[in-house]
This record gives structure tokens, sequence and C-alpha cells, in this order.
């Protein structure tokens, strides 16, 4: 027999042996797939761009440039202050790898080391793990750290090697490890008689609150070269969305039309945190439902459904409208159905009149006028249940715009029904 038929026997008496297994391995895995990359929206990505932070990049390029143009005539520190997911650990990360790329280019050895400061929250940890990544060998044991570090900066010397070292969440390796710990490592070369220096600080923390506490020269230090990031707005999370989404699914997965959904939702100038990491979560949550269901395109109940699973705004929302007057849940109500009906991201301030008085009519109540509807919704977008805005260019005269952001609107609609019917003291 050869070796072509051997397989094929071998190959029968498993499928024969596990028919349905071996069936479902294959289905699955022959199953078509939305994801061109989906490792690329996972946290530890590192995309090739980044879309608006461009200026940041310029403003550490600017900060670390002596290191090829005069190498070793001082140390720089740098610290870069942003709230959550405005990009601070992808910027530093992004800045790393391509100057470092860069420099090697030109002929210059630098080395860029990037430091979780939760993972390694002591000074030892800190130090250790700065040899560990320049691959230094140093004795697992015996060594103090003023041993190490004088070991680091002895092999940077010998291997003419210069680095910048990244701290991330700094805030906390200051509140930790203490303000002499900071000193050690911000003030490096204040107690060494170094001609050159080799070793360079990126500081990566959430404010500059924590900083307040440590002494006021290793303050003023950190706080001389300060890169502020702010939350993203809409506009900038939807590029930076489109760009994700373009490495990570297959053309025609996904719409604008969904993108800026998210971006309307995470947006700064929308009420959200701004947050790109929870914008790219959604994305992918949403993704993934897509694809467990078999759909060939991310819907927008996909991140509806994404929106409720990672957020915790829908549990204030019952609250929020519990002592609602009854028409203003009626006007609630009507922007849920139209926004199920038509399956659009928003819906126009004259359909929600209309629809508001079919169902007047099914509740056998009394419309109210358009000034009293309006204020309703102006209410309703105060409590953040809904978002309203003016339209912009594009479409015909001015209208109030309407969405909701969050939760699957089947579950929404029903809880917003039983209310009304509650408050009525109607039964169905
Ligand atoms: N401008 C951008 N372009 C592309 N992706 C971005 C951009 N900004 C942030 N991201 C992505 O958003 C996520 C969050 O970014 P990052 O972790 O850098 O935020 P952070 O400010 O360090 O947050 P934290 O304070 O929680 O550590 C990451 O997946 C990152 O790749």
């Amino acid at each position: 027999m050869n070796s072509r038929a051997k397989v094929w026997v071998r190959y029968s008496m498993i499928y024969e042996d596990k028919p349905s297994t071996w069936k479902i391995i294959e289905e699955e895995l022959n199953k078509p797939t939305i994801f061109k990359s989906r490792e690329s929206l996972t946290p530890e990505y590192i995309p090739d761009n980044l879309p608006h932070r461009e200026r940041e990049i310029k403003a550490l390029v600017s900060a670390f440039k002596h290191l090829i143009t005069s190498p070793g005539s001082f140390s720089q520190r740098v610290l870069i202050v942003g709230s959550v997911g405005t990009g601070k650990t992808v910027t530093a990360r992004v800045f790393g790898r391509d100057f470092t790329r860069a420099a090697k280019i030109k002929g210059y050895n630098i080395r860029y080391v990037h430091i979780n400061c939760h993972r390694n929250r002591t000074l030892y940890n800190v130090v250790t793990e700065i040899a560990r990544q320049l691959e230094i060998p140093l004795p697992s044991r015996g060594l103090s750290v003023k041993e190490m570090y004088d070991a680091i900066l002895g092999y940077l010397d010998e291997s003419d090697t210069y680095a910048i070292v990244t701290l991330d969440e700094f805030h906390y390796f200051a509140s930790i490890a203490g303000s002499d710990a900071v000193y050690f490592i911000v003030r490096t070369y204040d107690d060494i008689n170094a001609s050159i220096k080799r070793l360079n600080f990126i500081f990566i923390s959430l404010d500059t609150s924590k900083l307040s506490l440590l002494d006021s020269t290793t303050e003023s230090y950190l706080l001389r070269h300060m890169i502020k990031l702010k939350p993203y707005t809409s506009s900038e999370l939807f590029d930076i969305l489109k760009y994700r989404a373009s490495q990570a699914f297959y053309e025609g997965v996904v719409d604008d039309e969904v993108l800026r959904f998210i971006a309307d939702y995470e947006g700064s100038d929308h009420g959200g945190g701004g947050n790109a990491r929870h914008a790219i979560e959604i994305l992918l949550l949403a993704g993934d439902m897509a694809e467990s269901e078999g759909a060939d395109k991310i819907q927008l109940d996909h991140v509806r459904k994404a929106i409720m699973k990672t957020s915790r705004e829908i549990i204030n929302i019952s609250e929020s409208i519990l002592y609602s007057p009854v028409h203003e849940l009626i006007i609630l109500w009507a922007i849920i159905r139209l926004l199920r009906r038509t399956g659009k991201p928003f819906v126009k301030m004259g359909e929600v009149e209309k629809e508001y008085e079919v169902l007047c009519e099914v509740l056998g109540e009394q419309p109210r006028r358009h000034t009293q509807i309006y204020e309703y919704v102006m209410n309703l977008k105060k409590a953040g249940v809904i978002d309203a805005r003016t339209s912009g260019k594009g479409l015909r005269g001015r209208t109030t715009l309407i969405s909701i952001h969050y939760g699957p609107l089947d579950l929404f609609e029903k809880h917003v029904e039983d209310l009304i019917y509650r408050r009525l003291g109607v039964s169905r």
C-alpha cells in the first residue's frame, strides 16, 4: 500500500469512529469568517498607525532627538498623562518601536523598554525588569538594587547603547513604591558623575495628582516635559475605528454607520469617556456576536448588545425613567419603536411625533402639543436616556435627531411598555 492509500485508510478509520465530531471540526474550520485578523483588535496588539496621535509622536521625537544629534548629552524625562483609553501606552510603544528602528537604520543603537508598574510595583522589580528586557545577564540573587542599576549602566556603556525606558502606570509605582523609589529612578544622574548619560525615561500616568506627593524638585523634573492626551472626540474615534476595522475585518463587514454609532456613543463631545479601548472592545464584541450568529455583517443590534455587555449604564436607565411623566414615557416608547423598525442609528423629531400620536390613540390618551413634546425629549436627553441633537448639513432643513446608545432595544421597549401600562393602570 502506498503512503497516500495509508493516509486515506487512516482518515476513513477516524472518520468512521467519530463521524459527528469530525464533521463538527471540519465544519467549524471551514466556516467563513468575517475576521481578517481578530487578534488585531485585542488589547496587546500594537497597530502600525495611530490616527490623531501624530502630534504627540512628533513631540516625543523632538524630546528624544538628542539621542541621535548629540547622544549622551543629557538624560531625557517625559511625562505622558491622560485619562483611561486615550492611547498613552500605545503612543509610547509605537514611538519606541519606530524611533529605535529609524535610529538603527542611521547606525545608532537605541533600545526601548516598556514596564508596567502594575505588574512591577517595587523598585527591585522595576530594575530587574529593565535588565531582563535589555537582556543583561544578572545573578538572580544577592545583588542590591543599586548594584543591579550600576550593572545596567555599565552594560550600556560597554555596548555603546542608549535606552528609553517607559514606566507605565507610574502613578501606581509612585503611590506604592514611595518617593525614595521615584527619586532613585527620576534623578538617576543627579548622584552619578557620568559624562555620557544613556538612560532616558517616559513616565505614563493617569493624572498629575499623585505626583504632588513627591518632593517638589522631583515633581518639577517630571512636569517639565509633559504631553497631555485628551479624551477622543466622536470624529476622532470614528477615524480610529475605521482604521482598526479595516485591519480586522474583511471588506463590507462593517458599515460606517455602525462605526459612527460606536464613536458617537463613546466620543467625549457626546458625553462619552473618549476611551478608544472601550470603543475597540465594543467593535470586537459586536464582531464576535455577528460571527457566532453566522452573520456576514455587523448590524447595529450587535453593537447595541455589545454596548450593553460592556457598559454599566443600563443599570441606571430604569432609575432615570422611574419618575418620568407618562407622556414622556410614551415618547420614549415611540423613539424605541421607530429605532427598532427602521434599524437606523437615529430618528427624526417629526417621525417621533407621528409615532407618538399613533401610540396615544392606541392607549386612549390625548396627545400633548409640540412644545410639550419637545420639552419631554429634552428632559430625556438631560437624564442621559437618549441622545438628541440638531442635524447638521446634509439633511434638508434642520431637525432634531434622536438616538439611543445602549441596550438591546427589544428588552428596553418591553421595560418601557410595562411601565406605561402600569402607570396608566390599563390591563392588556
Ligand atoms: N490613536 C489611536 N489609533 C489606533 N488605536 C488606538 C489609538 N489610541 C488608542 N488606541 C487603541 O485603544 C486601546 C487603548 O489604548 P491605550 O492602552 O494606549 O490607552 P491608555 O491611555 O494607555 O489606557 P490606560 O490608562 O487604561 O492604560 C488600545 O487597544 C490601543 O491600541
